[in-house]
């Protein structure tokens, strides 16, 4: 089976050009979980932003299912990540004025694979609320309405929707307390397990190697940061 996702001999110049951000390999197999550990300004965001395609590799291959995006148009690759990747950002990233329900529907719009998978999305989303232990009278609120705990497990439910291979997360325990982060985690990773989605996870948290297959470290050195398997 192919890998989810595969990095090879990936290069990054950061703006100015004196630094640059090298991946020699990273692959996620289905189902798989890795976390991404290095220092603050490592460069943990700059990889997630190319795997995400916010930035563009200045080298080297990154295929997502298979498919190498280099290769493929603007549109087209726009519509593989929105229904291969599930996104769960440092701040969350919900929408302000749109309801815990709507939010978590949202990806649906632009993600046909995964809008085929889901049947009901009004019962899917009571569903998400319950495996992330949300109470389904939240549905209705703001999330603004929400505490910062309930907005982060929304985020999750919003990025599992659909079931997408892949779900990438941004320091997501960051304002957790560690009983809360724990908890936190489990829910994390079963919802992956049971999605068969493979999470790369980005942490500066060593207890949170206890929920992944594989971590990487981002070396910094005086040219740049190397992304290494440890
Ligand atoms: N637009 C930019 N132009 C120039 N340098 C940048 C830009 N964005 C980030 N950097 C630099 O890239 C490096 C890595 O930043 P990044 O945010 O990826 O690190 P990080 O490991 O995620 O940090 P943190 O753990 O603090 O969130 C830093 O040295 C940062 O100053």
């Amino acid at each position: 089976m192919k890998p989810q996702l595969e990095i090879n001999q990936l290069q990054y110049r950061w703006p100015g050009g004196e630094r640059t951000l090298t991946v020699p390999k990273l692959t996620l197999a289905a189902g798989e979980r890795a976390m991404l550990r290095g220092a603050s300004g490592s460069g943990k965001s700059t990889l997630l932003n190319l795997v995400s395609g916010v930035l563009a590799p200045d080298q080297g291959q990154l295929s997502l299912l298979g498919k190498e995006l280099s290769q493929l148009s603007a549109g087209q690759r726009d519509r593989l990540r929105a229904d291969a990747m599930g996104i769960v950002f440092q701040q969350f990233n919900l929408l302000p004025f749109l309801s815990v329900r709507e939010n978590i529907l949202l990806p649906l719009k632009f993600a046909p694979e995964r809008r085929k998978r889901v049947k009901d999305g009004h019962a899917e989303v009571h569903r998400l609320l319950a495996a992330m232990e949300l109470d389904a009278k939240l549905c209705d609120r703001k999330v603004t309405e929400l505490s910062v705990g309930q907005q982060q497990r929304v985020a999750v439910a919003r990025a599992l929707i659909g079931s997408p291979a892949l779900i990438l997360a941004d320091e997501p325990t960051s304002a957790l307390d560690p009983v809360a982060r724990d908890r936190f985690m489990d829910l994390l990773a079963a919802q992956c397990r049971e999605a068969g989605s493979a999470l790369l996870l980005v942490s500066h948290d060593p207890d949170l190697a206890r929920v992944v297959d594989s971590e990487y470290l981002l070396s910094v050195h005086d040219q740049g940061t190397e992304v290494l398997p440890c």
